[in-house]
C-alpha cells in the first residue's frame, strides 16, 4: 500500500494533458505521437488531437502488477517510429523510471513526456506537468469508482 494517493478525475486528466500539449506544441511538430500502453494511451489520444498530429503508434512495456512492481517486459514495439528522431512519447506518468529507460533504449531520438511525475523519474522525462511526491500513488479514473465513505466525525 502506498503512503498516500492522489486521485485524478477525468475532467483533471484532460485539463493536465491539455496543458501538456500546449507545453509541447514549441517543441514540435512531430512526425507521430508513440503511446506507451495502455497508461499512456488517453493522454496520447488528447494530445494528439491538440497538436493536429494524425499518426500514432503504440510500444507496450509490462512493469506493474497493481501496485507491485516486477522486471519490465516489452510485449509490443511500434513498426514506424524508427529511432524515435522527430517523434513524440506518451506515458501518463514516470514513477522509478524503469519503463521509461526501457523506452529510451529503443527508441534514443524521442521526446518523452508524461503527464505527472514522481522524483526518481523525472530526470528520464523532457516534459512533463504535475509532480507528486515518490510515496504517492496516483490512482487514475480508469482504475477507480466513486464508492460512499463515512462522514469525517465517524471515523
Ligand atoms: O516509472 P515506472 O516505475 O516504470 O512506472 C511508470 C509506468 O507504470 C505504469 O504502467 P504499468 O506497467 O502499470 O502498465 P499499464 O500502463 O498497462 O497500466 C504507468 O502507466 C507507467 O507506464
Ligand atoms: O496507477 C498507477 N499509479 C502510480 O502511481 C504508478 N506508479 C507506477 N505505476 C503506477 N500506476
Ligand atoms: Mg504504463
Amino acid at each position: 500500500m502506498a503512503a498516500k494517493y492522489f486521485t485524478v478525475t477525468w475532467d483533471q486528466l484532460h485539463r493536465d494533458a491539455r496543458a501538456l500539449a500546449w507545453r509541447l506544441l514549441e517543441r514540435g511538430p512531430f512526425t507521430g505521437v508513440v503511446a506507451i500502453t495502455r497508461g499512456g494511451l488517453i493522454p496520447a489520444a488528447v494530445i494528439a488531437r491538440e497538436l493536429e498530429c494524425r499518426v500514432v503508434e503504440t510500444i507496450s512495456i509490462v512493469t506493474y502488477d497493481e501496485e507491485e512492481r516486477g522486471a519490465p517486459k516489452v510485449v509490443k514495439t511500434p513498426v514506424a517510429a524508427g529511432d524515435g528522431k522527430g517523434w513524440l512519447v506518451i506515458d501518463d506518468l514516470v514513477d522509478t523510471g524503469t519503463t521509461l529507460r526501457v523506452v529510451r533504449a529503443l527508441l534514443p531520438g524521442a521526446h518523452v513526456a508524461t503527464v505527472y511525475a514522481k522524483p526518481a523519474g523525472k530526470p528520464l522525462v523532457d516534459t512533463f506537468i504535475t509532480e507528486v511526491s515518490q510515496e504517492t500513488w496516483i490512482l487514475f479514473p480508469w482504475d477507480t469508482e466513486p464508492q460512499f465513505i463515512a462522514p469525517i466525525a465517524r471515523l
